[in-house]
């Protein structure tokens, strides 16, 4: 055992059980102690977890504890690597966590770590994919069967898992073929398939380019005049699956619905859609084709309730029950309900599956009252062998659905069937809801989706294009991403728009006419004019340097990274051309300019750390009274 390893089991010990004692719930406690330390490298602790179901919980859930435990204790600041190493026994230790003590201490290298030649060990480190023998078993159960192989970013150099886990550390991007190949086992894809998962690559360039983080783009002037070029036509706009009297903010939020009473809803309710059969299972044909798990774009903020939501298809009523996904509006919910129906069926684990918003579900159950018809009711919805429940906040203040509900919900669960709810908060924020109702919800696993970073949003839009068959290059992607951040829905419609706009208009998708199209959706330049004066000072200020040193010819490095900064944000953040920026910083050429902007583009990608400050550096530019 190296010296680090045993410094870092030493730490570990001590780390997880001043968590345990402190901040954990039971559930996480029982996560934790399924990891184990395997070594401290540099400044990154890497940590096994014996599934991929574990090393996501931990990932999506802990990561902020566990580094910043390790951090205290060791003085520095620690990243956390989860590899996937099953322990000697097998995947045993998911079973049987021992209270309080913490796994021991594996002497082993770990061995699924690449490391490659390169001296920089983090270029070659790859976790999710480089063992071919990783069990599969996302809830790591064992039991066989085709297993589920997220694509996470595929076929389009984007980041691979290691990029999400690691955020700005330089890795490799795998291309398609390199990622299919990395698959291992699984599903393998027939011949001239894709691998489950995998998107066909969409003509679009690779993200090369940072953009800068989270600002608009600098404003470009007045849009070039559009140009007359044959575009792809844009495919109609997919409105997701139809929902009954969906009453939402203008936002697009739901908001609480004023009628507190059931009462028969105007809008008609939606016959029972026919039933198909799939995969040997009777399947609700309300579910949305194009909501599937490989059109689902896996990152940081969904990646929980993505690996339940698939735990939950290979094994209905035996992972979790129910599982209950919460979250804002238009972040993927209802997507990940459909992905289930799909999936759980083409695996022929369920019987029928049924899906169902809950304003269906009680304009159904009024019908049914009023038709005296409330048997055939019961039977449509006891008899699923999973049952997907959409928007559950709409049964709030509806009492009498409510309490059909519980015995849907009773009737299901006694009977070892998969319920799956979502809802746009957790539980406990239903305040109107009964509390055994209530209760019942936290039976299972609550799994939250959260609004997706940059990276993500960026992916989500590439692949769309690239399923819709939309061309949009990528800076265009790049902006939309940027401007949008709260709902995946706004983002898909911004895409829409701008392409369809480009199209009527015959005109080329480009930056110019995305800003153009998208003005009013997204008001631009709504803060003060910023000026380079400002940028200087701040910057200079930031790096604590003093404005002549800016202007000045110092090649010290401190000094030339700040001059280098502080051009890059002039040009993202204001108007001025090439040679007026020079001429801010002492007169230089604007080929020093554009150098250093194009080099601080390219560090952001490779640094972290250069990434927050410039995003720090742009809120307190921006923040600035004027
Ligand atoms: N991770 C994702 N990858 C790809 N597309 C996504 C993702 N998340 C959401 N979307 C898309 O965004 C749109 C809105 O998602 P969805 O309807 O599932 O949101 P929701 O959370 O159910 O919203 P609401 O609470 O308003 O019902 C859909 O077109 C969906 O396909």
């Amino acid at each position: 055992m190296t010296d680090d390893a045993v410094n870092l089991a030493a730490v570990w010990v001590a780390a997880t059980e001043e968590l345990a004692n402190e901040t954990l719930s039971p559930q996480q406690q029982a996560w934790l102690r399924l990891t184990r330390p395997l070594a401290l490298v540099e400044d990154t602790a890497f940590i096994a977890a014996p599934n991929p179901f574990t090393r996501d919980a931990i990932e999506s859930r802990l990561r902020p504890a566990i580094t910043e435990a390790l951090s205290r204790r060791l003085g520095r600041s620690i990243q956390l690597a989860v590899a996937v190493q099953p322990s000697d026994d097998g995947d045993q230790l998911a079973g049987e966590p021992v209270p309080g003590v913490p796994a021991p201490v594996s002497a082993a290298p770990p061995v699924e770590y690449r490391m490659g030649e390169s001296p920089d060990y983090r270029e070659s480190v790859d976790y999710r994919m480089t063992d071919p023998a990783e069990p599969r078993d996302t809830a790591g159960r064992g039991e066989s069967g085709p297993r589920y192989q997220p694509a996470e970013y595929p076929a389009q150099g984007y980041p691979t898992f290691s990029e999400t886990s690691f955020p700005g550390t330089p890795f490799p991007r795998a291309d398609g073929a390199e990622y299919a190949a990395r698959q291992g086992t699984g599903v393998r894809p027939a011949d001239g398939q894709l691998p489950l998962g995998e998107m066909p690559a969409p003509p679009l360039p690779g993200l090369d380019i940072p953009v800068a983080p989270q600002q608009p783009p600098r404003h470009r002037g007045p849009a070039e005049p559009l140009r007359r070029v044959e575009v792809n036509e844009p495919a109609p706009v997919d409105n997701g699956p139809s929902r009954v009297g969906n009453t939402r903010g203008d936002a697009g939020r739901p908001v609480s619905r004023p009628d507190t009473n059931d009462r028969v809803d105007t809008a008609p309710v939606r016959p029972a859609g026919p039933v198909r059969e799939f995969g040997g299972a009777r399947t609700d044909s309300r579910l949305n084709p194009k909501y599937t798990f490989e059109t689902f774009v896996i990152g940081s903020s969904n990646r929980f309730a993505h690996a339940a939501a698939i735990a939950v298809a290979e094994s209905p009523a035996k992972a979790y029950n129910p599982l209950f996904v919460y979250g804002g509006s238009g972040l993927g919910k209802t997507h990940l309900l459909h992905a289930i129906g799909h999936y759980a069926a083409s695996l022929g684990n369920a019987r029928s599956v049924r899906y169902v918003s809950t304003e269906e579900f009680t304009n159904d159950f009024i019908n049914s009252l009023r038709d005296d018809k409330t048997q055939a009711f019961q039977r449509r919805y006891r008899d699923a062998d999973i049952l997907l429940i959409d928007d559950i906040q709409f049964l709030e203040s509806r009492e009498r659905t409510q309490e059909e509900f519980f015995h849907t919900f009773n009737t299901l669960h006694n009977a070892n069937k998969q319920i799956v709810i979502t809802s746009d908060r957790s539980p406990k924020q239903l305040s109107t809801l009964e509390d055994r109702l209530r209760t019942r919800f936290e039976w299972g696993l609550l799994a939250d989706i959260q609004p997706p970073d940059l990276e993500t949003r960026i992916a989500i839009l590439q692949k769309k294009a690239a399923h819709e068959r939309l061309y949009a290059p990528l800076d265009v992607l790049e902006f939309i991403a940027s401007r949008i951040q709260n709902s995946i829905r706004e983002l898909e419609g911004a895409l829409i728009r701008v392409t369809a706009f480009a199209s009527l208009n015959r005109a080329a998708v480009d930056l110019g006419l995305a800003e153009e199209v998208l003005r009013d959706l997204i008001p631009d330049g709504a803060g003060p004019e910023i000026n380079s004066e400002q940028i200087m000072t701040l910057t200079a200020d930031y790096f604590g340097v003093s404005m002549d040193d800016l202007r000045g010819h110092s090649r010290s490095r401190v000094l030339v990274n700040a001059r280098q900064v502080a051009m890059y944000l002039c040009r993202e953040l204001t108007d001025l051309s090439l040679p007026r920026i020079g001429q801010a910083f002492g007169g230089r050429d604007h080929t020093t300019v554009m150098h250093a902007d194009r080099k601080i583009r390219r560090q952001m990608a490779e640094r972290r750390s250069l990434y927050n400050q410039i995003a720090e550096l742009t809120n307190r530019i921006k923040q600035q009274e004027p």
